[in-house]
């Protein structure tokens, strides 16, 4: 079963791209599974390292969406692409607009390995 720190990698850690293309968001939100059952609202997409992005659990603490603490906030700015569905797209058609962005990024860590299990938003 997957754990939540790859669920995480999975839905939100695209480090190896650095632009992208009008069609980034609906070639990726189909090959990393978002599309199944239902067209997932809103995602975003981290173009930055790991390592990078597992720090940010050492930096700001927030608090979360959901009212928990554990939420960071990174102290400068990442490199993102936000994807969002595009109003009138029905499933299983998922048609999602592309934004590429530079924004500091707001997570959720967990103690376990400390590893980061939650994408909470972006300032
Ligand atoms: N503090 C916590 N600590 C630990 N765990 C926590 C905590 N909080 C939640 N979880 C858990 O995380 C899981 C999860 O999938 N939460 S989710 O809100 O649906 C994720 C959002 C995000 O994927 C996406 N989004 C949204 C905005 C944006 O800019 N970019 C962008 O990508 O949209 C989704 C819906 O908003 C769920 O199991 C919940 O229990």
């Amino acid at each position: 079963k997957e754990s939540r720190a790859e669920k995480f990698q999975r839905q939100h850690m695209d480090p190896d791209t650095s632009t992208v293309t009008a069609s980034y968001c609906n070639e990726m939100m189909k090959r990393r599974n978002m599309m199944v059952g239902q067209c997932k609202p809103v995602n975003t997409f981290i173009h930055e390292p790991l390592h990078k992005v597992r720090a940010i659990c050492f930096q700001g603490n927030v608090r979360c969406k959901n009212g928990q603490s554990n939420c960071h906030q990174s102290s400068s700015k990442m490199r993102i692409t936000d994807c969002r569905l595009k109003k009138g797209s029905k499933y299983p058609k998922c048609d999602y607009e592309t934004q590429q962005l530079q924004k500091s990024i707001i997570v959720a860590c967990e103690c376990v390995q400390y590893e980061i299990v939650h994408f909470d938003g972006s300032v």
